[in-house]
């Protein structure tokens, strides 16, 4: 049997204010470092120690990761990092407070936009300065790599093939793998890996900062997915990233 743990970012500054975040590489607030220590503690608590860590190319979810290392004395653990692990790039929708979008385009697109599996937002153009394109650190992609907004399927396109040629033989070959990322690259990698219709992952929301730890066969198919930490906690987390307008303090 094989074990990973992902974890999302903690809070940011754009769940805060309740904008369309994607690509933009805003801070973790103070509740979000909080968040990411203690996702550190309760994974001091297993008896899984980690050898390499994944992560994207965004503050958010690397310092989350540098924050759980640090709590498990563990900041010299190798880390890889990856544009293919960011977020799903929501296009012109970045920026955009989510209830004044859905004032404006109505509540069903904005949960299309937001949770169906192949519905792509507002797309951007190459002349946007938001154009991924204008940020070093995606000059090497190529024009059919630079995304000008995503849905589901298109960071699925991303994402799943990396989880295969990097990740896959780090897990097969019993190394104890972590990967923080964001909260569409990780439901992504779930939908393929627990094999969610198109229809049910609509309703999968994924809390700040909660590690969860899979349980996975010899072909890596899960046995097990658990949330760690207070039930209670967990669920409440996962009910303000469906409802963002409910920011808890
Ligand atoms: O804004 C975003 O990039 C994501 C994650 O924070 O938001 P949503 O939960 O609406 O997909």
């Amino acid at each position: 049997m094989y074990k990973v743990v992902l974890v999302r970012h903690g809070e940011s500054e754009w769940n805060r204010e309740n904008r369309f975040t994607g690509w933009t590489d805003v801070d973790l607030t103070e509740k979000g470092v909080r968040e990411a220590i203690k996702a550190g503690e309760l994974l001091k608590a297993l008896p899984y120690e980690i050898d390499i860590a994944f992560t994207s190319v965004l503050k958010r979810a690397i310092k989350t990761l540098d924050y759980i290392l640090e709590a498990n004395d563990l900041l010299w653990v190798p880390v890889r990092k990856s544009w293919k692990l960011n977020e799903r790039h929501y296009g012109a929708l970045q920026g955009l407070n989510k209830d004044e979008t859905a004032q404006k385009y109505g509540e069903e697109q904005v949960r299309l936009w937001r949770r169906s599996y192949d519905v792509p937002p507002l797309k951007i153009t190459a002349e946007d300065e938001r154009y991924p394109k204008n940020d070093r650190r995606y000059g090497k992609l190529t024009d059919q790599e630079i995304p000008l907004g995503e849905s589901l399927k298109d960071t699925i396109a991303r994402v799943v093939p990396y989880w295969e040629a990097e990740i896959v033989p780090r897990i097969k070959a019993g190394e104890h793998v972590l990967v923080v990322a964001h909260g569409n690259s990780l439901r992504a990698l779930m939908k393929v890996l627990e094999n969610i219709g198109d229809e049910e992952i609509v309703d999968l929301n994924i809390p700040t900062a909660v590690p969860i730890l899979y349980e996975l066969d010899d072909d890596l198919k899960p046995l097990n997915r658990t949330f760690l930490g207070d039930r209670e906690r967990v669920q409440e987390k996962i009910d303000v990233v469906a409802n963002p307008s409910k920011i808890m303090e």
